[in-house]
């Protein structure tokens, strides 16, 4: 494992797991911004993002709310590249583009604006589950004609079915749900 990662594993391994109607959610600060995030784990994840992608090739960061915003954030900050969030809520713009989110647990509609015709994006989140919301957000920047660079997940649930995602996405650790606790790969 990449070291600068281990304290976000050793974390990980201590989250509460907590049902969400027969789905296994951890809480954590990279996924629920609690307990706390520690800024040095919210820094080795930009750094293990910059560290995996060529942000030189990319003009906009796109995050959905709420809880790809601190990631998105973070990496914005130390690359200087624009920050687009994906909202849960309409703005009426002309532009704008609505998709439907199925999560594992959950559904929403999600709207983007602010990403044009040929941007190069890279589209960032905290974790990925069943994929649905890479999906609909990947489906948002098809409409719009953005070219997508990469995607990046801070964490890669193992243990849930994403074999409906098409696409390929990049993850910094990989882990499932054990006995009640989360489990990180090496
Ligand atoms: O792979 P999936 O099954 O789609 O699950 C992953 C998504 O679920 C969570 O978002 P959620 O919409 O629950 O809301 P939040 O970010 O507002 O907490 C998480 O932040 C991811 O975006
Ligand atoms: N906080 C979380 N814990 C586990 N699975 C998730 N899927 C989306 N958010 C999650």
């Amino acid at each position: 494992m990449d070291p600068t990662l281990e304290p976000l594993a050793r974390s990980l391994r201590q989250a509460p797991v907590v049902d969400r109607d027969g789905y296994e959610y951890f809480v954590h600060g990279v996924t629920d911004g609690i307990p706390p995030l520690e800024p040095a784990v919210l820094c080795a994840v930009a750094d293990g993002i910059r560290e995996r992608v060529d942000l030189e090739s990319v003009d906009k960061i796109v995050a959905p709310e709420a809880m790809g915003i601190h990631h998105g954030t973070a990496l914005s900050i130390a690359t200087d590249v624009p920050l687009v969030v994906v909202r849960k809520r309409s703005y009426g713009f002309p532009e704008e583009v609505a998709v439907h989110q199925e999560t594992s647990y959950g559904e929403s509609e999600l709207y983007l604006n602010g990403v044009d015709a040929g941007d190069r994006v890279l589209l960032v989140d905290d974790v990925l589950s069943s994929g649905g919301t890479i999906e609909a957000v990947c489906d948002a920047l098809e409409a719009v004609e953005a070219e997508l660079v990469d995607i990046v997940v801070v964490l890669r649930r193992v243990d849930v079915d994403h074999a409906d995602v098409s696409r390929d996405v990049t993850s910094l650790l990989d882990v499932r749900v054990r006995d009640g606790q989360v489990d990180v790969l090496e």
